[in-house]
Order: C-alpha cells, then structure tokens, then sequence
C-alpha cells in the first residue's frame, strides 16, 4: 500500500520541489491542496490529519500551527523543514550523514526537522572535527557562506527576478545577517558539537539555486600536528561509503582553479573539498551544494525514505 504524504506549502519553493522529485513514484500518495486554498487553515488539518506522513514547507509559525494541529494525533509522522524545531531535544536533526547512528535515528523517529541549508555545509564539516577531537573546545569557528536567491523563498524570488517591484534587489551579490544572529547559528553550534557559538557571515548572489560554504581553519590553532592532509583524512573516514555526501580527493582539489557555487544545482548531493598547501598555516573547509537539493527538498525526500523503510 502507497503511503500519504501531504506537503503543507506544496506551493512554495521548497514544497514545489518535493513534489517535482516524487512525481512519478508508485509508493507514495500525494495528498493536495488546491493553490487558492493553501492557508484554508480547515482544510490543511484535514489533510495533515490523513497523511501518514506530513511535510511541512512553511513559515516558522505556521510550522508551529501545523504541528499542534497534530496534536493528539501520533499516528502522523512529520518532516518540518523550517527552523522551528532543529535543536528541539524530542526531534530527530534529519541530516543523515552527520553521525553513524542518525540515519536509525531518523529511521524510528515520529517528528524530523530537516536542517537548514547553510548548517547543512558547516556541520558537513566541523562535526567530523570536533567527532574526532581535531578541532579543540574553545576555538573561534567562522562560517562564511553564499547562496542562491531561492533560499530567500518566493519573496525573494520576486525582489531579485522582477526589478519593477518597489522593494526589488538590484544587487548581483549582497552580504546579509549583518547583526550576525541569523537564525542558523543554534543548529549549527549544537550539530556542529561546538562549544562556542560560531561567527555565521551569509550572502546571496544572483543565480537561483546553489552554495557554498566555508570553515577557514589556523591549523597551529587545532589539535597538535594538525595538517591539510589529517584534517582531510578525517572527513574521509567520517564520510567513507557515503554515496550523498562526499570528499573530495586532495589530488583533484589541489588541480581546481576555482569553484562554482552552481556546480551541484539540480542535484541532492554536497561535495566536501580541504583546500589549502601542504605545509602551509591554514585549511579552508568548502562544502558544495544546492539550497534546495541537500540544503532543502532532496534532504526532506532522503528523511522521507527512511522513514518509510522503517
Ligand atoms: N528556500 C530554501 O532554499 C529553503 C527553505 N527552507 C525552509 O522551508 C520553509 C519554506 O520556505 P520556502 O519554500 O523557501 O518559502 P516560500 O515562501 O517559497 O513558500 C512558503 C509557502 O508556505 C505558504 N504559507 C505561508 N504561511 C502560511 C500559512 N500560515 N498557512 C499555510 N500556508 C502558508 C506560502 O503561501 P503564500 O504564497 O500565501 O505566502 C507558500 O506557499 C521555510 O521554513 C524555509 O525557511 C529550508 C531550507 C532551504
Ligand atoms: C538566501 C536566504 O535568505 N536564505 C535563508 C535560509 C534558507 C534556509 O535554509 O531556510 P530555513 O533555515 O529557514 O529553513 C535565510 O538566510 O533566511
């Protein structure tokens, strides 16, 4: 029997591209709100009611509205892809690569946030790190990161694609979270086990889907004899039989001249490069990715998948 399956915003961005990759499969039933009626609060419980498992591609606080329409209800699972619930302790962080035992966890669990798009890359990286004690309490983690403008959902959309609009973006590449409280630093700084609160700087660049994001390393500052070789040799074992997250061998990253932050748009996977000189003072971390392939919608699906193999 097809499990189903509701998107509650499956008229966003995000919620759009989780039903584009499940269109054509036989084991899920999608359930549908017509666009006009998308915030008919009635007809959304009924439907988050019915599925058996609901994706929410909402707005915090709608987010929130949907899950305590729920309430009650344990026999619905939930996917929340907002930042609502990423380090409530009762759900499950739904990044299946960040430690051997999540995907179990995401396997069993009835409510999964799915993570946020920029802590996808940064927990990518300084988890394995901080996993294998490379990365020392107490060190002064930076995150610097741009992204494609879907990330800032069907309104920005609109401000960087219609330049009549009274509030459009002229800019082709602009910093933002200026007061550096954007709200990914929490779930960066409890996945990414970290003691202090990392300095999160985030920008937009003019091409719609795709990211990267960096964690420059002092490697006189990590654990003794610390190099570009060991710091990558632990992301390898971290990610060794990983087919969606992968690292990039040092051979091929030291041959790269640059990198294009649309190099994965369209695809579900994120790309780990250690750049840096062999015996030089620093290592730049870089994770690849698209925001709404790893960052959003393709993780939601992965979290959906194994929640249904369960
Ligand atoms: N875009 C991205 O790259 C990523 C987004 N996310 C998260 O996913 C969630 C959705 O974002 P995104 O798809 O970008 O946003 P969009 O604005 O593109 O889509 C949100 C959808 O939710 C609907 N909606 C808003 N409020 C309500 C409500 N009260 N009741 C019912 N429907 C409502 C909107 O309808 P209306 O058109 O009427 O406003 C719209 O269809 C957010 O929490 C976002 O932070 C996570 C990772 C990456
Ligand atoms: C470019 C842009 O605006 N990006 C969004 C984050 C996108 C994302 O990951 O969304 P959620 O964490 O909300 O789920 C932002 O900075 O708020």
């Amino acid at each position: 029997m097809s499990a189903k399956i509701f998107i509650d915003g499956e008229h966003g961005t995000t919620g759009l591209q989780i039903r584009t990759r499940m269109a054509g499969r036989r084991d899920v039933q999608l359930l549908s709100i017509p666009e006009a009626e998308r915030r008919n609060a009635a007809m959304r419980e009924d439907l988050l009611n019915s599925a058996d498992i609901a994706i929410l591609c909402l707005p915090d606080d709608a987010s929130r509205e949907a899950v305590s329409m729920l309430s009650g209800n344990n026999r619905v699972r939930i996917i929340d892809t907002s930042t609502a619930y990423r380090v409530a302790e009762d759900w499950a962080y739904g990044f299946a690569e960040m430690d051997a035992a999540q995907a179990d966890r995401i396997r069993s669990a009835r409510c999964v946030a799915n993570p946020g798009c920029y802590p996808t890359g940064a927990i990518g990286l300084i988890r394995p790190l901080r996993a294998a004690g490379l990365l020392p309490d107490g060190y002064p983690v930076t995150v610097n990161a741009v992204s494609g403008y879907t990330g800032g959902g069907k309104q920005m959309i609109a401000q960087m694609e219609d330049q009549s609009r009274e509030d459009a973006i002229s800019a082709n590449n602009f910093l933002y979270g200026l007061t550096l409280k954007h709200k990914h630093v929490p779930e960066m700084k409890v996945h990414g086990l970290l003691d202090r609160a990392p300095l999160f700087s985030p920008s937009v660049g003019r091409f719609a889907q795709g990211m990267i994001v960096q964690v420059p390393l002092f490697l006189e500052d990590l654990k003794d004899g610390a190099t570009l070789e060991s710091v990558h040799a632990a992301l390898v074992a971290h990610y060794q039989g990983q087919d969606i997250v992968t690292v990039v061998p040092l051979a091929d990253s030291s041959a790269l001249a640059r990198i294009d932050a649309e190099e994965l748009a369209g695809q579900d996977t994120m790309k780990l490069f250690v750049f840096g000189t062999p015996g030089g003072a620093h290592v730049n971390l870089v994770a690849l990715l698209d925001n709404l392939g790893k960052g959003a919608s393709g993780a939601a699906v992965q979290n959906m998948d194994l929640m249904l193999s369960a």
